[in-house]
């Protein structure tokens, strides 16, 4: 699969507008975001890449600021060096957890000691969203719950929700990259009690969980919401993650719905991850 980079020069160049470039190309495909210098280098399927959209997106940005880009095919071997290079540094999460590459050498000292070789696939604990759920992850009791992770990416937090206690875990993915490596970082971490699909909410039939994870975005929750609250057990949470604290109402509306209680929400930037319990 060809994979297109995508250099945005942003001026400002601050958090607010790149997490809100982030969050909207998010919408049309981009996949996995660094920012860096200039603003933000992004990640799109070569197939998926419409200059047009994106043109019409920076044209009517929601936010004052100066946009623009060059962009370059790279080759999907370059990938992992790009990242070796660059961009993945190891993460230490409140001194209980560390989230680094095999390419790294940090000592694995924490009590959650995760590694993760990332490839195409978003988690690497870097970004805001996945952070905020990590941090979720690390202060609630998971033990011995089933557990869903929707949009799995890297299998980061289904990685760290099994050393957390959960299981059995089922981790999801609607894209090949994801699901290849999720198998290879459960495997990387030596857990057993994953289960990793190829699909999205369709999946969800004949399931039940006490936990579901999902850090999606805005429009896929709002669409998928009613399919996660199907599969959830009375008392279980879901937390979600993949969108702005503005979208916070929205989002809540629609677990209403469905019969899920809102319970709180972290933040960070502008980003957020919320809780809510099915009562
Ligand atoms: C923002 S990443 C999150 C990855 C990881 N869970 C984390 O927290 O870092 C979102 C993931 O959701 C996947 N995804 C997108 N649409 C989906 C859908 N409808 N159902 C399941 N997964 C989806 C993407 O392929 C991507 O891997």
């Amino acid at each position: 699969m060809k994979y297109t980079e995508v250099t945005f020069t942003c001026s400002p160049n601050d958090e607010i507008v790149n997490s809100i470039l982030s969050a909207t190309i998010a919408d049309t495909g981009f996949e996995s975001f660094v920012e860096n210098e200039l603003g933000t280098t992004a990640y799109v399927q070569s197939d998926l890449f419409d200059e047009a959209q994106l043109n019409e997106i920076l044209e009517n940005f929601p936010y004052e600021a100066k946009i623009t880009y060059t962009y370059k095919e790279i080759e999907e071997k370059n990938w992992n060096e790009e990242w070796e290079k660059n961009y993945f540094q190891p993460l230490i999460i409140d001194d209980k957890c560390i989230i680094q590459s095999t390419f790294h050498n940090a000592p694995a000292i924490y009590d959650y000691n995760i590694y993760i070789d990332p490839k195409m696939a978003f988690g690497t604990g870097h970004h805001q969203t996945t952070e905020l759920m990590i941090r979720e992850i690390l202060k609630e009791d998971f033990s011995g719950k089933a557990l869903l992770d929707m949009g799995t990416g890297t299998a980061i937090l289904a990685i760290l929700a099994s050393m957390r206690g959960a299981g059995p875990i089922e981790a999801i993915d609607i894209d090949q990259w994801a699901y290849d490596n999720a198998m290879e970082n459960i495997k990387l971490n030596g857990i057993d009690n994953i289960t990793v699909k190829i699909g999205g909410a369709n999946l969800l039939v004949d399931m039940a969980f006490d936990v579901i994870l999902a850090n999606i975005n805005r429009n896929i929750l709002l669409n998928d919401i009613h399919a996660y609250a199907s599969v959830l057990n009375n008392g279980g949470c879901l937390y979600m993650s993949g969108f702005y604290i503005d979208d916070i109402p929205a989002i809540t509306e629609e677990c209403k719905k469905n019969g899920l209680t809102f319970c709180h929400n972290t933040q960070k930037d502008n980003w957020t991850a919320v809780k809510f319990q099915k009562a």
